[in-house]
C-alpha cells in the first residue's frame, strides 16, 4: 500500500471512533504515559498540539502541570523548533496547527528528557507514516533524546505494509492504547 492511501485509511478510522472509544483509549494512553514519566523522572517533554483526529494532547498538558511541555513551531526549510507551552499561554496557528508564540522559551531538542513523536501509522520496528512533511524525519536525524509515540490501536500495523525511504527513521518505543471494551 502506498503511504498516502494508508494515511487516508487510518485517519478515516480515527475520525470514526465513537466518543466513548476515544475517551477510553485516551485515558489508557494517559495512564501508560504517567507510568513512563514517573518511572524515569522526566520533566522536560517535547510533545505536539494534537488536532482531531489526532490524540487530544491538551488533556495531557492539563493533567501534568508540573511537566514542562515543549511544542513545535514550524521553521523555514521544514525544521521544527520546540518552545515551552503552559496551559493558558497564547498560541498561533500555522497550517491549521496551534503552535507557541515565538517569544516563548525554546531549547535544543537534545536538551529534552523525552520527545513524543506524532504520526499516522506505525509498525513493530517503530517506523512511521506522518502527514508527509518530513519534519520529524529531520528531527530524528542525530537525535539523542529518547523517543516515544502514543497511538490508537487503529494506527498499529502488525507488519509494515509500506515501502521505506532512505530518510525514514524509527521511534524507539510505540505505546498502543489498551482500551477497555464496554460490552452491552
Ligand atoms: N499535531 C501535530 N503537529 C505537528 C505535526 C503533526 O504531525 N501533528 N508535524 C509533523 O510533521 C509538524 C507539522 N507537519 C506538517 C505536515 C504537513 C504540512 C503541509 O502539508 N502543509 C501545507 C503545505 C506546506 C508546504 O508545501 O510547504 C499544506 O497543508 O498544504 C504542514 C505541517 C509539526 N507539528
Ligand atoms: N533528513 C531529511 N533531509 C531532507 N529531506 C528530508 C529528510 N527527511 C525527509 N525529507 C523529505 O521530507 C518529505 C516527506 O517525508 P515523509 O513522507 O517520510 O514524511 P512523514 O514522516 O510522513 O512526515 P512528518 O515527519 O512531518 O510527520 C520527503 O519528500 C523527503 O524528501
Amino acid at each position: 500500500m502506498d503511504k498516502a492511501e494508508l494515511r487516508q485509511n487510518t485517519l478515516t478510522q480515527l475520525a470514526n471512533l465513537t466518543g466513548s472509544e476515544r475517551e477510553a483509549a485516551e485515558l489508557n494512553l494517559m495512564n501508560q504515559f504517567e507510568t513512563l514519566i514517573k518511572q524515569r523522572g522526566y520533566r522536560k517533554i517535547g510533545f505536539y498540539y494534537g488536532k482531531f483526529p489526532e490524540l487530544t494532547t491538551t488533556k495531557f498538558f492539563e493533567k501534568f502541570p508540573e511537566i514542562d511541555f515543549y511544542l513545535p513551531r514550524i521553521m523555514p526549510k521544514r525544521q521544527l523548533r520546540f518552545h515551552l507551552y503552559k496551559v493558558g499561554d497564547s498560541l498561533e496557528e500555522e497550517w491549521g496547527i496551534p503552535q507557541p508564540i515565538e517569544s516563548a522559551p525554546d531549547l535544543d531538542v537534545n536538551e529534552l528528557d523525552l520527545l513524543i513523536v506524532p504520526g499516522v501509522a506505525f509498525e513493530p520496528a517503530g517506523y512511521r507514516v506522518g502527514f508527509g512533511g518530513g519534519y520529524y524525519d529531520r528531527v530524528l536525524k542525530d537525535l539523542k533524546t529518547p523517543t516515544v509515540s502514543l497511538i490508537f490501536k487503529e494506527q498499529w500495523n502488525q507488519q509494515r505494509v509500506w515501502e521505506l525511504n532512505e530518510f525514514d527513521l524509527p521511534v524507539q518505543q510505540v505505546i498502543i492504547d489498551q482500551r477497555e471494551t464496554i460490552s452491552e
